[in-house]
């Protein structure tokens, strides 16, 4: 059996079109979204998808606004660019590339920022309000995952959905949004036992654990859907958390690495400010945007 190919890449680019067109309409009101992307220190990986982000931003017609601030910059001044930022009416969304070094408060910096702008979903508020089926801001990388599933599957209703890995980034909110599909859903982790046999249940596996090619392929019950989160630098390249090419002869449906998710996230980013500038002005959310 070969797996049908989930195309990210072309998802995204359909999403970024759709995106750019309400974008238009926006401006049309006298209106145009912006994001203000913050980078503390060098990471190059970081770099890479900042530039990435603040390019594409820019294709679909909203204001881009990059912030590189140096490693060493203190907890007090990043705040203080959080503070700038949230009272910014330019600014309609705020990412904060994660991670951040080490001597700064992660959690402090997230919740400062305006959960109204809070385009990552990371913000406990929105977390709360995810978690309890209210209108929220979603994490990017989950609400690509869901629409690729929604796009694959149809309904959701009823699937057995095992979700690897128990980020506040990936998992946790991955696990919310499938409930809120009413699948049934188990969040697995490095101390699961009998992972293998745990995930041969699943008829929907979402892999964010980390680890390259963890994910093997009698892990995976014969025409399930296989959603790869993973992007994992190695000597052969950009590789996922699952063996792809063993996978792919059990899987129905499954998504490469790259040009799986990772363009998704992208994508959702820019959905996220295009519904937070929507709803900063009074406006409904727009069509198909938001889980
Ligand atoms: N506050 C915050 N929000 C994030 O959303 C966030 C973050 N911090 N820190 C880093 C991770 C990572 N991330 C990716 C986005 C796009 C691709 C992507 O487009 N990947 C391409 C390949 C790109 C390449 O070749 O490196 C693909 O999978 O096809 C990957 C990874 C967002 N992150």
């Amino acid at each position: 059996m070969t797996a049908t190919l989930i195309d990210g890449k072309a998802f995204a680019a359909e999403l970024r079109q759709r995106i750019a067109d309400e974008v238009t309409r926006l401006k049309d009101r006298g209106i145009t979204p912006g994001l203000a992307v913050v980078l503390v220190g060098e990471d190059p990986a970081s770099q890479v998808y900042v530039r990435s982000k603040g390019k594409q931003t820019v294709q679909v017609g909203m204001n881009s606004y990059e912030h590189k601030l140096p490693a060493e910059t203190s907890q007090e001044e990043l705040l203080t660019l959080i503070e700038r930022l949230n009272s910014d009416p330019a600014v309609n969304g705020i990412l904060v590339q994660l991670p951040l070094p080490a001597h700064l408060d992660e959690a402090a910096v997230i919740n400062a920022i305006d959960p109204a702008k809070d385009v990552d979903g990371f913000h406990i508020l929105n977390v709360g309000l995810l978690a309890t089926g209210q209108k929220a801001m979603v994490p990017c990388t989950p609400l690509g995952c869901l629409m690729l599933l929604r796009d694959q599957l149809g309904e959701l209703s009823g699937k057995r959905a095992v979700v690897l890995g128990r980020s506040n980034i990936v998992g946790k909110p991955m696990a919310q949004l499938l409930l809120r599909d009413s699948a049934t859903v188990t969040i697995a982790h490095s101390r699961t036992t009998d992972l293998p046999e745990l995930c041969r249940q699943a008829d929907i596996l979402v892999a964010a654990v980390g680890r390259p090619h963890f994910v093997q392929a009698d892990w995976i019950k014969p025409g399930a859907t296989v959603i790869d989160v993973g992007i994992n630098r190695t000597e052969t390249g950009l590789v996922g958390d699952v063996d792809f090419a063993a996978a792919s002869q059990v899987a129905g449906a499954i998504t490469p690495v790259p040009g799986g998710v990772g363009p998704m996230t992208i994508a959702c980013l820019l959905a996220n400010t295009l519904t937070a500038t929507a709803r900063v002005n009074g406006l409904p959310d727009p069509e198909g945007l938001t889980p």
